[in-house]
């Protein structure tokens, strides 16, 4: 018998687990009605604690999200005991074991995702929110290798808009600007930078900045901003580097002059993209035909509860049957087993 019956019966066949942390456990499944593979996060509420306003916060945050380059959110199922986050599956793993299985990337290979970090943060700061928590742990590949950031626990919506103080520290040490482990108010949209210096620095030379296994050293490290330049950069990288790991948040490249610096654009001979429609958001008549057919509801009446954007059993459908589209696959939605009389 399954360990979580909810989400059989709300449509998808458990596989194994493939990731473990603070907040609970990931686990690959199959929504059954579309076949599609999906990620579900699992989360023990009465076990989350002071975690459980991170878990609010990033849903919060995922349902105003829609990004090629953000992994998606499909469905949230609450029981009195657990939560249930269906995301996106992203087959490629984390960013991180792919750099290290290749102990660094080249300089295209690593402007190829940076772009694509970039592309997403962009849009993020647009929409009103900070990460505040970037690191390769949290950004994952799918099959194609696009790039997925995930994990926005810590993400932040300042009320006053992007240009308001923050003061909380939070994040990775390894990972945060100066300010931030000053405990100085500061933008969310500057650390941000500094956190993809850090990033850009891992993909280029497949090593950290700055490391340390005391905390005090480590602290040092970061507010001096001193780091080891391999022979290997080329010049435009050093330059880069330098200006998103500047200690100075003021003087630290901003998000509108990173999208168009020289190193970002070389050989593509345009910015990333930084506006995404949503894509997600529109009304696609195909999708809404084959779920029409298969529950034999009117399209329109489909569509009126849709545009509601609950996240539940038929918003993932109809994201998933999207996603079936844009992969090519038929859209047939599976007829339920009839349990044997
Ligand atoms: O689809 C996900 N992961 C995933 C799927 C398939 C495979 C692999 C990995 C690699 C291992 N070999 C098998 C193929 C996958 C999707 C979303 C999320 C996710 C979205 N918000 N939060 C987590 C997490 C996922 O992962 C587990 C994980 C990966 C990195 C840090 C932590 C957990």
């Amino acid at each position: 018998m399954s360990r979580y019956p909810t989400l059989r019966s709300c449509g998808y066949e458990l596989d194994r687990t493939i990731g473990t942390g603070g907040f609970g456990k990931v686990k690959l499944a199959t929504h059954t009605l579309t076949g599609e593979k999906v990620a579900i996060k699992i989360m023990d509420k009465t076990k989350l604690g002071k975690d459980l306003p991170r878990v609010k916060l990033e849903i919060s945050a995922l349902k105003n999200l829609s990004h090629p380059n953000i992994c998606k959110l499909y469905q949230v199922i609450e029981t009195e005991s657990h939560c249930y986050v269906v995301m996106e599956y992203c087959s490629g793993g984390e960013l991180f074991d792919h750099i290290v299985e290749k102990s660094r990337l080249s300089e295209m290979e690593s402007r190829m995702f940076f772009r694509q970090i970039i592309s997403a943060v962009s849009y993020l700061h647009d929409s009103g929110y900070a990460h505040r928590d970037l690191k390769p742990e949290n950004v994952l590949l799918d099959r194609e290798q696009n790039l997925k950031i995930i994990d926005f626990g810590l993400c932040a919506k300042p009320q006053g808009g992007m240009d308001s103080l923050l003061l909380t520290s939070c994040g990775s040490p390894t990972y945060a600007a100066p300010e931030l482990i000053q405990g100085v108010k500061y933008h969310g949209s500057e650390v941000d930078i500094w956190s993809m210096g850090v990033i850009l620095y891992a993909l280029l030379c497949g090593c950290l900045p700055f490391e340390s296994d005391n905390i005090d050293e480590l602290f040092k490290k970061i507010l001096r901003g001193k780091y080891i330049e391999p022979g290997w950069l080329s010049s435009g990288s050093k330059r880069l580097l330098r200006r998103m790991l500047c200690v100075d948040p003021l003087k630290r490249i901003r998000i509108s002059e990173l999208i168009n610096d020289p190193w970002v654009r070389l050989g593509f001979g345009c910015p990333p993209s930084t506006k995404t429609h949503d894509i997600d958001r529109c009304k696609d008549m195909e999708c809404l035909e084959a779920i029409s057919h298969h529950f034999e509801i009117d399209k329109e009446i489909i569509w009126s509860r849709l545009s509601k954007w609950k996240y539940d059993c038929e918003t993932a459908t109809y994201l998933l049957l999207l996603n079936k589209k844009k992969n090519g696959s038929p859209l047939v939605l599976k007829k339920k087993e009839v349990p044997n009389q």
